[in-house]
């Protein structure tokens, strides 16, 4: 590619440049026949939206309020893991970009780098991300966050096991360092059948929590619960009855059960059951600040980023997860201008057609 780039997909391509292709595979990839991942990218494409013209869109002002902290736009880094081998320093990184940016950051507990470290490293809001794990990892987790300034917990409920990701199977994917597990369990998982990363999942992941369980993680800690990857209307209603405060729209990047719909797809489902009694928020298949657009006009309050931001990461470190992140919200921006929104909150449900809408107009 000649030139700097000039959106988020070719940060995608200078990433599989600069990566060991092992690497590459391992964030680019998707469960089984990735039907899904396809999916995520390619369900915003047949959503379109409704400008209004002359509207004053002298001054756009895309900063929103979520769960009380106020940001620079409705995106927040999505939790994922491993940054280090993207580059050296890791979540560190990543979150300096955030922090930059003024956008919320979102730790995986499987980070690279420890969560006292990111915390250390810049004053970004900061959102930890658990698994449902055995009960002493997530006492420790809680207490550590908690100690270090994290401002929510994102309870990550769509892996009571790992998705079969098959490069990381044929590659014989080894799992980096996952330093916050330092102390909590015994062996290091070792796996000669493919990705050890399933290996260490297993040794970690408690299959067996469900919802009840929510409340015994409220009992131990004061801070407020986002439950991430629902899909159907059915859990948000649990969702909500088990107290959490707030829902994240998601299939983990389609890295889980493929042939889930397209998280855009599940969306409206979602809000309508929440009634708006705790915020939704999305992930999945965001490349464009038109994509963000869309989201928010079928009732998310904010998006995640996962894999671009990790590609910025890999192709320039800190600058480029700033970069990457700065070119969405000057995308939206532009967006918002040329739909005739000034604020997030002008941006409503009329503004976009779906296909159920173009179905409608041809019967
Ligand atoms: C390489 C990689 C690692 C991920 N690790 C985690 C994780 O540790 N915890 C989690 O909740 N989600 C994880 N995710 C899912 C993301 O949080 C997010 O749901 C997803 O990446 C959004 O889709 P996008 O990549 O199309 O933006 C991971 C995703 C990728 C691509
Ligand atoms: C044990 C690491 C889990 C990382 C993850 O969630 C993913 O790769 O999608």
């Amino acid at each position: 590619m000649a030139g700097e780039p000039v959106n988020v997909n070719e940060f995608e391509e200078l990433a599989r440049q600069v990566l060991p292709k092992i690497s590459y595979d391992f964030f680019s990839g998707g469960a089984e026949d990735q039907h899904t991942l396809k999916q995520n990218i390619e369900a915003f494409r047949r959503i379109t939206i409704r400008p209004r013209i002359l509207v004053d869109v002298s001054k756009i002002d895309m900063s929103t309020i979520i769960l009380g902290h106020k940001t620079s736009a409705p995106i927040i880094v999505a939790p994922t893991s491993s940054h280090q081998l993207a580059h050296p320093e890791g979540e560190v990184a990543t979150a300096r970009g955030a922090a930059a940016c003024n956008v919320i950051m979102g730790v995986a507990f499987t980070s690279t780098c420890t969560m006292e470290e990111v915390a250390s490293s810049c004053k970004a809001v900061r959102f930890i991300q658990t698994f449902a794990f055995k009960r002493e990892i997530t006492a420790n987790m809680v207490q550590r966050a908690e100690r270090n300034g994290f401002r929510a917990i994102i309870l990550t409920a769509d892996t009571p096991r790992l998705g079969r990701k098959e490069a990381d199977i044929k590659n014989k994917m080894i799992a980096p360092p996952f330093k916050n597990f330092e102390g909590l369990i015994s062996t290091v998982a070792v796996s000669d059948k493919g990705s050890n990363v399933e290996a260490y999942a297993a040794e970690t992941l408690d299959p067996s929590f469900c919802w009840k369980d929510i409340a015994w993680l409220k009992s131990i800690t004061k801070l407020p619960i986002l439950i991430k990857g629902v899909l159907t209307g059915e859990d948000a209603t649990k969702a909500i009855e088990a107290g959490v405060a707030g829902i994240i729209v998601s299939n983990h990047g389609a890295r889980q059960l493929d042939y889930t719909p397209a998280t855009i797809s599940a969306l409206e489902e979602v809000v309508h059951a929440v009634q708006v009694k705790v915020p939704v928020l999305f992930d999945g298949g965001i490349r464009r600040g038109t994509d963000i657009f869309k989201a928010l006009a079928l009732g998310a309050k904010a998006v995640l980023i996962g894999r671009p931001v990790i590609y910025g990461l890999a192709a320039k470190g800190e600058t480029g997860v700033k970069q990457v992140i700065e070119m969405l919200k000057n995308e939206l921006e532009q967006t918002m201008a040329l739909a005739g929104c000034r604020t997030v909150d002008d941006i409503t449900r009329s503004h976009v057609n779906t296909e159920t809408e173009r179905m409608e107009c041809r019967m």
